[in-house]
């Protein structure tokens, strides 16, 4: 897979919060709406880049409390694995550290970034999520965690502008040309599903001895965190 070598990497958060509500009622995901910026209109969990003398655990705290108004504390954070996301022509991939927690203090609230929203685990809106959500989200859910995920993604053929058929005016017969121009931005609102790339292909493996802590530039684990 010529197309997907890894040069550098970013590393990411992702915090998944999880209410367990007994045997009666169903069980709960907090999931965010993402109103801005990479990965716009999908729903996920809440993190984003370690920024400078952070660690991954740090970061992904920070995330959450930002962006849904919540914190936890560090013994009730649980790593439950790294994906790492991989984009065609893109030598920078996204190490991802995916973070689990049962309880939180605070008051869930809404950011100009992320709107949250519980749903239930029979309810998750898969087709407006991440397409490798569907893979190791519900690993994640029934303990099947740690997890080491390889995703791969290809940009979907959106560069060419795309022309709409010119419509035709039948109060003055005229031959109106109204053909308009599809952006990125506009099929990524219209389209939600997957937002503008597409999962080519992934590698998921788990039942690994300790939780993977970083990955090396030729995509395999360079280190274990126990
Ligand atoms: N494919 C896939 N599946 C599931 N989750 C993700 C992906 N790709 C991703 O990037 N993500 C997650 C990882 C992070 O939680 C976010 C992306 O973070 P981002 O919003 O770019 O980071 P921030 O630091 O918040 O960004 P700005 O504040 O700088 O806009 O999506």
């Amino acid at each position: 897979m010529e197309s997907f070598t890894i040069a550098s990497k970013k590393v990411l958060t992702l915090v998944l919060v999880i209410d367990k509500a007994g045997q009666k009622a169903r069980n709960l995901i907090l999931l965010g709406y993402k109103k801005r910026g990479f990965g716009a209109h999908l729903w996920n969990g809440f993190g984003g880049k370690v920024e400078p003398g952070e660690t991954a655990h740090e970061g992904a705290l920070r995330e959450l409390e930002e962006e849904a108004g919540i914190t936890v504390k560090s013994e009730d954070f649980k790593k439950a694995g790294i994906l790492l996301f991989q984009f065609e022509n893109d030598p920078v991939a996204l190490e991802t550290h995916v973070y689990k927690a049962y309880e939180y203090q605070g008051q869930i609230r809404e950011c100009e970034e992320m709107r949250p929203e519980w749903f239930a685990f029979d309810d998750i809106p898969y087709d407006q999520m991440w397409e490798d959500d569907r893979i190791w989200l519900p690993m994640l859910l029934n303990g099947q965690d740690p997890f080491f995920g390889r995703m791969y993604f290809k940009r979907k053929a959106l560069e060419k502008e795309t022309k709409v058929a010119p419509v035709v005016n039948t109060s003055t017969s005229a031959h109106v040309n109204h053909s308009t121009t599809m952006t990125a931005t506009s099929f990524t609102t219209a389209q939600p599903k997957s937002g503008p790339f597409a999962m080519y292909d992934h590698h998921l493996e788990h039942s690994l001895q300790g939780v993977p802590h970083e990955v090396a530039l030729d995509g395999t684990i360079a280190s274990f965190e126990n």
